[in-house]
């Protein structure tokens, strides 16, 4: 059964540029993307891409004075970016969830979880004291903590990371929020506990009906868990489809890099893929042509486009620049892949 998918935040020609030294340098340039309502949408790419960058973007959780934005983030038919700091946390934390990658940083060390969890509720809803302790129960319950009654009378340091992260996720759906970003929910966490954290983001995004982004430079958690896959470099969008065209038909070489580089993919024995170069600090980014070209120097200029723009090649599969349309790395010419 085809289920039609209902957008939920439109993010249109959004760039954000940081004040260095004085002067501006773009993080994130003309991103354009949709999520949709009941979709896991995973941002990924290396460390430096612009992932993080995008997510408070979108939140308005950067310095005005040390960063620009431009473009619109549509979500309830309103567009973020013109929000001022009251209305936008009216959005913050109620209809939008944020989790982040260190739960510790996240929490308060010196308060109870139960009044951390019931914190947003105090600011957004009429509970009465005790609905708001049932209902905090319930969010412990639902995140899958143990003894939730106990729990929510310890601190912070009393709980392992992976129940802090469960904590964490519990605020973030306390209003039952229509949108969740997560930025790295599980790079802090040992690989067990990961599997588990995304297996409830999971089953959160399918009980709720809501839209999640998942950030992460991780492919293996994007495989885990994605509907969407948007591939990130040097601040830019390079390719964008869903999980199965990603990980099945691969274009941009960019992502067949990330792919390739993955431990899962290399044989056994053979040295792991490594991409030569790094991605570009932002004061050494070049302005134009293709971002990615550098770190792959066997491919002739004339193969990249002078500007690459997306090109859609299947139905919701997008990719920048034509240079993947010959693209093959060096030991595939020699035929040997
Ligand atoms: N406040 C800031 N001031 C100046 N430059 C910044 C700032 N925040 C991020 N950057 C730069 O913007 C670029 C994108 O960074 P960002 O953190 O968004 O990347 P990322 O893909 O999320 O990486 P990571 O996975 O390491 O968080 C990087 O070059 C980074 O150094």
């Amino acid at each position: 059964m085809s289920v039609l998918k209902q957008s939920l935040l439109s993010i249109e020609d959004v760039n954000t540029a940081f004040k260095i030294d004085g002067k501006f340098y773009p993080a994130i340039k003309n991103i354009d993307l949709d999520v949709n309502r009941d979709e896991i949408l995973a941002i990924v790419g290396e460390s430096g891409c612009g992932k993080s960058t995008l997510a408070d973007t979108i939140m308005g959780l950067l310095d005005p004075n040390e960063s620009r934005t431009s473009g619109k983030v549509i979500f309830d038919k309103k567009n973020l970016l013109d929000m001022n700091e009251k209305i936008l946390n009216t959005y913050r934390g109620v209809k939008i969830g944020m989790i982040f990658q260190d739960p510790l940083s996240a929490l308060d060390p010196l308060k109870r979880i139960g009044d951390q969890v019931a914190e947003s509720l105090v600011y957004h809803t009429n509970d009465s004291a005790s609905k708001r302790y049932d209902r905090v129960i319930y969010l412990l319950n639902k995140v899958g903590i143990d003894h939730p009654k106990l729990v929510e009378h310890e601190f912070p340091h009393q709980l392992s990371g992976g129940m802090r992260q469960r904590v964490v996720i519990a605020m973030a759906i306390a209003c039952e929020p229509d949108l969740i970003i997560a930025d790295e929910p599980t790079t802090a966490l040992d690989v067990t506990i990961q599997a588990q954290i995304l297996d409830l983001l999971k089953s959160i995004q399918a009980d709720n009906h809501c839209g999640i982004i998942l950030i992460t430079h991780d492919l293996g958690v994007v495989a885990e868990t994605a509907d969407r896959v948007a591939v990130m470099y040097a601040g830019q969008i390079v390719e964008l489809g869903n999980v199965e065209q990603i990980f099945n038909t691969p274009k941009h070489p960019y992502t067949r890099s990330l792919l390739r580089s993955m431990p899962q993919n290399s044989d056994h024995g053979d040295d792991l893929y490594v991409i030569q170069g790094s991605v570009p600090s932002l004061k050494k980014m070049p302005t134009d042509g293709d971002l990615f070209a550098p770190r792959i120097p066997w491919v002739s200029s004339d193969q990249h486009e002078k500007h690459p723009k997306m090109h859609e090649i299947d139905s919701g599969h997008w990719v920048r620049c034509t240079c993947y349309q010959h693209f093959q790395f060096p030991d595939e010419e020699r035929g040997s892949m």
